[in-house]
């Protein structure tokens, strides 16, 4: 480990991701586990964070105490749920340190206390941490503005594990946003999220979501652009939680030294 690695708070330790990130973060030359955080009361708290995650154990102990381990660390990587993320961003900012959030399922009041909190941590937020997904999210963009809502509809279509809570998923909604986008119109007031009974015709310009959840997939995406006698398909597969986990160290690293403020992955990549 290099003696300026950045200082990196794992919350959520004993989750599928947080254990990918005491991993990812353990191979990489300019970072360190500096911390592990869960609930107070998680069977997990006290035992060490590597041996958890299959390293063998690394002198990290996981706690209970989230700011102190923010105060004295310089990043937080926060794949957890979103009233968890919320208290996550208030301590960030009071610490003044990089957060990172892969947290899905945020509502809308959600997203504005963590507008809040970006006025005093540098934050970056995405629905997924993939390189593949956002450059899919800037093909979709591209293709939507190209085939326009005359003659194209568009479906985003996605299938995750058994244990996922929220629907549909963060990258659905990054994908269905690339889409509105695309097409100069917002989300919110073009989507159709369910289906079901006698639905009528197809409303044109909408963005259609679909669902699908079972088993240990770890993250499928489409993005369907049916027109008449031809249909575009834009699609990515997660085969490996290290995807995210790569892209969220890279990540707080981008963010080291920047201004605080809210940004996403496309920043982060240069996409944007
Ligand atoms: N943006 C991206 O690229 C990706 C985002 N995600 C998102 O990340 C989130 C987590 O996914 P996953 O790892 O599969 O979920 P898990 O349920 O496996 O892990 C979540 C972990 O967070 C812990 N946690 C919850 N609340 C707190 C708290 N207040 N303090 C400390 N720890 C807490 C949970 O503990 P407990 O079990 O006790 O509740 C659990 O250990 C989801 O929202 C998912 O959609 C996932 C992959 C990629
Ligand atoms: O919960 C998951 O597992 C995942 N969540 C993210 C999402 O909601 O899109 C990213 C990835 O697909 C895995």
């Amino acid at each position: 480990m290099s003696g300026n690695a950045m200082k990196l708070v794992v919350v959520g330790a004993a989750g599928r991701m947080g254990q990918t990130l005491i991993r990812t973060i353990h191979a990489i030359e300019g970072a360190e586990v500096f911390a592990a955080v869960e609930r107070e009361g998680s069977p997990f708290v006290g035992r060490d964070a590597g041996e958890l995650a299959g390293l063998g154990p690394i002198g990290v102990a996981i706690t209970d105490k989230p700011l102190e381990a923010f105060v004295a660390g310089e990043g937080v990587l926060d794949f957890t749920a979103p009233a968890a993320t919320i208290e996550f961003a208030g301590l960030a900012a009071q610490a003044r340190i990089v957060h990172v959030i892969g947290t899905t399922g945020c509502s809308a009041e959600d997203e504005e206390k963590i507008k809040a909190a970006a006025r005093h941590a540098r934050i970056m937020k995405s629905g997924n941490m993939s390189l593949g997904v956002n450059l899919l999210g800037v093909l979709t963009e591209t293709a939507a503005r190209a085939l326009g809502p005359d003659d194209w509809d568009i479906e985003v279509l996605e299938m995750h594990h058994k244990h996922k809570v929220d629907a549909p998923s963060g990258t659905a909604l990054l994908l269905g946003n690339a889409a509105a986008s695309g097409r100069g119109v917002s989300l919110a007031e073009n989507s159709v999220r369910v289906r079901d009974g006698h639905t009528g015709p197809r409303p044109l310009g909408t963005i259609g979501f679909a669902t699908l959840r079972g088993g240990s997939v770890i993250g499928e995406h489409s993005v369907v652009i049916a027109g008449e006698g031809e249909t575009v398909t834009l699609s990515h597969s997660a085969t490996d939680r290290t995807i995210f986990a790569r892209g969220a160290v890279k990540a707080a690293l981008w963010a080291r030294d920047k201004k605080p403020g809210l940004y996403s992955m496309l920043d982060v990549l240069g996409l944007n």
